[in-house]
C-alpha cells in the first residue's frame, strides 16, 4: 500500500508499470475508489507508469469534513503529482475525475500533456440537484441512494450481472463526508470558460446509456478544446471502464499512441 503523507492530506495511491515510463494518471468518479480501473490497467500498452489515487474522503485516502471545493480536489492531485515528481502525464479523469483533470490542466499544464474527459463535462447537473442529493444523504445515509444510482452507473445488461452488487456495496459503504464533500465541489463547478482556453490533445469518452453524463453533454465540453474528438461506447453507462474494459482500453490505447505517449 502506498500513502503520500502530504502536508495537506494523506493520499492513498498506486504507482505501477515502468517507473521510467511515460506517466498516465487516473482520477476516479464520485463514490468509487481506484479499483474503478482494475480491469483496464492490465489491458494498457507496456511502457507506461500507471498512477491511480483515491480522492479526498474516498477509498483509503484521508477524509475531511464536507464541503469540499473543486479547487481543493485539484490541489490534492497537484500535490500528489509534485510529490511523485510526475510531469507531462496523460490524465484520464472519469466524471468528477474529468472535472479535476480539466482544472488541473488549466492550472498546471506542465503536469498534464494530454487529457481524457471520460463521462464528464465542464458542468454537471444543477447546484440545486446536488444540494438535494447532499440533503438526502445527510438525512438517510449514502446507502439510501445506492440502488437508484446503479441505473446511472451501468447499462441494462450489466445491471443483470452478479458484479452489480459489488459496485452497489462500494457506494453504499462510501463515507458520508467524502461523498457529500465531492457533491458540493461538483455543485460549485462550471469550467466552460477555463476549459475553452485549453490547448492540448484531448479525447472524450461517453457511454450511450450514461444517465449521469449523456454523450451530448460530454460532446459539448470536448468540443471546447480544438482538435479533440469524442468516442462513444455503445450499451455502456457512466462507468464504461468497468462495463466494457476491452473497448475502453482500445480507445485509450489508440489515444496514447496517437499522442506519442508510448510508441
Ligand atoms: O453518481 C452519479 O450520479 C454519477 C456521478 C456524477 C459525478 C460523478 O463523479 O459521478
Amino acid at each position: 500500500m502506498k500513502i503520500a503523507d502530504l502536508d495537506r492530506l494523506k493520499i492513498h495511491y498506486t504507482d505501477e508499470g515502468d517507473p521510467e515510463g511515460a506517466p498516465i494518471v487516473f482520477a476516479n468518479s464520485l463514490g468509487t475508489d481506484l479499483r474503478l480501473w482494475d480491469k483496464l490497467v492490465p489491458l494498457l500498452p507496456a511502457g507506461l507508469r500507471i498512477i491511480r489515487y483515491d480522492k479526498r474522503g474516498h477509498g483509503l485516502t484521508e477524509g475531511t469534513p464536507a464541503p469540499y471545493s473543486m479547487g481543493t480536489l485539484i490541489s490534492d492531485v497537484e500535490a500528489l503529482l509534485d510529490h511523485l515528481k510526475v510531469k507531462d502525464a496523460l490524465f484520464v479523469g472519469l466524471s468528477i475525475g474529468g472535472m479535476i483533470g480539466q482544472g488541473l490542466a488549466v492550472k498546471r499544464l506542465d503536469l498534464v500533456r494530454a487529457l481524457v474527459i471520460s463521462n464528464s463535462a465542464a458542468k454537471m447537473g444543477t447546484a440545486e440537484m446536488w444540494h438535494d442529493r447532499i440533503a438526502k444523504c445527510r438525512a438517510e445515509g449514502v446507502a439510501s441512494i445506492a440502488a437508484p444510482t446503479m441505473e446511472r452507473w451501468f447499462g441494462k445488461k450489466f445491471r443483470a450481472t452478479p458484479e452489480l452488487a459489488a459496485w452497489q456495496n462500494m457506494l453504499a459503504r462510501q463515507e458520508l463526508e467524502g461523498y457529500t464533500g465531492c457533491c458540493a465541489a461538483i455543485a460549485g463547478t462550471d469550467f466552460y470558460t477555463p476549459t475553452s482556453g485549453l490547448r492540448l490533445p484531448c479525447l472524450g469518452i461517453a457511454g450511450t446509456e450514461d444517465g449521469a453524463s449523456p454523450p451530448d453533454l460530454v460532446r459539448e465540453t470536448v468540443d471546447l478544446v480544438p482538435g479533440s474528438r469524442l468516442e462513444l461506447i455503445r450499451g455502456a453507462g457512466h462507468l464504461p471502464c468497468v462495463e466494457k474494459p476491452e473497448e475502453y482500453a482500445r480507445i485509450l490505447s489508440d489515444f496514447i499512441k496517437e499522442t506519442g505517449h508510448v510508441q
